[in-house]
């Protein structure tokens, strides 16, 4: 029999006894998009990789046993007792794809008590409690994997750990929510409505159980704060990420986007505040951070405006090999499946080497996650960007002056400003600025809402600043 580092239970033997072979033996929580895609892929091994052909399905956590399945399982493999699961000394490696927060963050943690190696594509518990789901794997010498967490099927969270890890991460601009770059493609393309093309994102299996994560940002938030952890090592406080969604976006504002030649996208940014070459002192210090969520106008010439659908992308710029972009689709069965599979054939070929049976043994690091420190964030007035406003004002003569004079009274420089017609005896009036600190734009702002002539200000988005990732 085999044993792992600090493994209380007789454990299962890898790999081939008396020419027999023994399969690993997968643990999975949750049969719904993410679970059936898995099975799925389990279940039709033919032309993938050969250690496929090791795992074995041998238990699947639901929450009803009545409901109609997509997929054919053996009597005795579903059960609602996930506890069993967890503790169940057969199980090498547990797949936690429930979504939520509870009970997966409890059976995860329960999962690493009880040694057992885990994948999950569930970014909320990792954004939330990577700090000490991670601290308690390296204790138990287990790994815990979460490449469907972020970008889907996309391959971005092994490639930050591994191949991109000799280079200084300068930035990193993603598409990372699925739901929300579709509804966005489909109000652009055809000015569907936002509530109509939500329903249909939902109903193909994107959106998220409480579709508000999606919508609102907080879905990108939890997956750029993973990305921003693995790019610059360190442990980024949640609360630190400002997030905003796409409730605001307009059918106005994208109209008024595209003729500016610009293209609207929910944007989640990571990138270094401070220079990134290492001052003389050696030491490395940790970087000062902009890590943030937020509608975003893009020039339609960018890289990441052509990405449509539920597609996502996540642009890397890097040191010294400059911009390399991730491309694929960021949410469905299928893709997701690609990615949680992948980690458990990651995590089962670890495991056939036999590295982890010796008590000295310890973690692969380009595999664990051990980042100890924090980052530091810096506040959003600091961010330096470029802003897109939308007034509507009283339609005097002079009120594109004094609109210029506030915002030169606070360094903001405009790059264009668009008056279009009267509408419902207000003028419209859209100004794009060059990049300004943001404290500067909204101290501007807050004079301008003190001018008699301004009705209201309906709009405020960003705009990606200039030279950026272009
Ligand atoms: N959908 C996607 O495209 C992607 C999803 N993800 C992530 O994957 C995870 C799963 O998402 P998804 O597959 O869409 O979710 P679903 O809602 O489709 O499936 C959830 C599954 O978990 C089971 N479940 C949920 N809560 C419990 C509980 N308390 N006890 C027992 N079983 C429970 C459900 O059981 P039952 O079937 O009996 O109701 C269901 O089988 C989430 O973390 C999500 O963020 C990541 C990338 C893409
Ligand atoms: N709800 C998420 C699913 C994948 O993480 C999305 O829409 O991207
Ligand atoms: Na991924």
């Amino acid at each position: 029999m085999a044993s792992r580092v600090g493994n209380a239970h007789p454990t299962i033997v890898f790999g081939e006894l008396s020419g027999k072979v023994v399969a690993f033996k997968v643990g999975l929580l949750g049969l719904g998009t993410v679970g059936t895609g898995t099975v799925q892929l389990l279940q039709d091994r033919a032309g993938r990789h050969s250690l496929m052909q090791e795992l074995e399905i041998y238990r699947v956590g639901v929450r009803s046993l009545d409901k109609p399945r997509a997929v054919n399982l053996p009597d005795g493999i579903l059960t609602t007792d996930l506890q069993a699961i967890v503790s169940d000394p057969e199980v090498e490696i547990v797949v936690e794809v429930l979504g939520g927060l509870e009970p997966a963050r409890s059976l995860i943690m329960e999962a690493i008590a009880h040694h057992k190696h885990v994948v999950t594509a569930n970014k909320a518990v990792i954004a939330r409690y990577g700090n000490e789901i991670f601290d308690a794997a390296n204790a138990a010498g287990v790994y815990v994997m979460l490449e469907a967490a972020v970008g889907g099927g996309i391959p971005v969270i092994q490639p930050l750990k591994q191949t991109l890890g000799v280079n200084r991460i300068h930035a990193i601009t993603g598409i990372v929510n699925g739901t929300t770059n579709y509804i966005l493609t489909r109000m652009q393309a055809e000015g569907s409505s936002f509530d109509d093309v939500l329903a249909d994102a939902q109903k193909l299996g994107y959106a998220e159980a409480d579709p508000t994560a999606d919508v609102d940002g907080l879905d990108a938030g939890d997956k750029i704060a993973i990305l921003a952890s693995l790019a610059y090592g360190g442990r980024i406080k949640l609360p630190d990420v400002y997030c905003e969604g796409i409730r605001q976006v307009s059918q106005t504002d994208i109209a008024y986007a595209q003729k500016l030649g610009f293209t609207i996208k929910l944007l989640a940014i990571a990138q270094r505040e401070t220079p990134s070459a290492p001052s003389a002192s050696s030491a490395p210090s940790a970087p000062l951070l902009s890590v943030r969520v937020h509608p975003t106008l893009i020039p339609q010439s960018h890289p990441l405006a052509s990405i449509h659908g539920v597609y996502n992308a996540i642009l890397v710029e890097a040191e010294p090999l400059g911009q390399v972009m991730f491309f694929g689709p960021g949410a469905g069965a299928g893709a997701t499946a690609s990615a949680v599979v992948s980690d458990i054939l990651n995590v089962a070929a670890v495991l056939k080497t036999g590295h982890l049976e010796t008590e000295s043994a310890s973690l692969h690091p380009l595999l664990a996650c051990t980042h100890q420190d924090y980052c530091a964030i810096a506040p959003m007035s600091e961010l330096v960007t470029r802003f897109y406003a939308r007034f509507l004002t009283k339609d005097h003569p002079g009120v594109i002056g004094k609109l210029g004079t506030c915002f030169g009274s606070h360094g903001v420089s405009l790059e264009s400003v668009v008056q279009t017609g009267i509408h419902k005896h207000l003028a419209e009036i859209v100004v794009v600025t060059h990049n300004v600190r943001e404290g500067d734009f909204h101290q501007a702002l807050a004079e301008i809402r003190q001018l008699e002539a301004i009705d209201s200000i309906p709009s405020i988005l960003r705009v990606l600043e200039e030279g950026s990732g272009e």
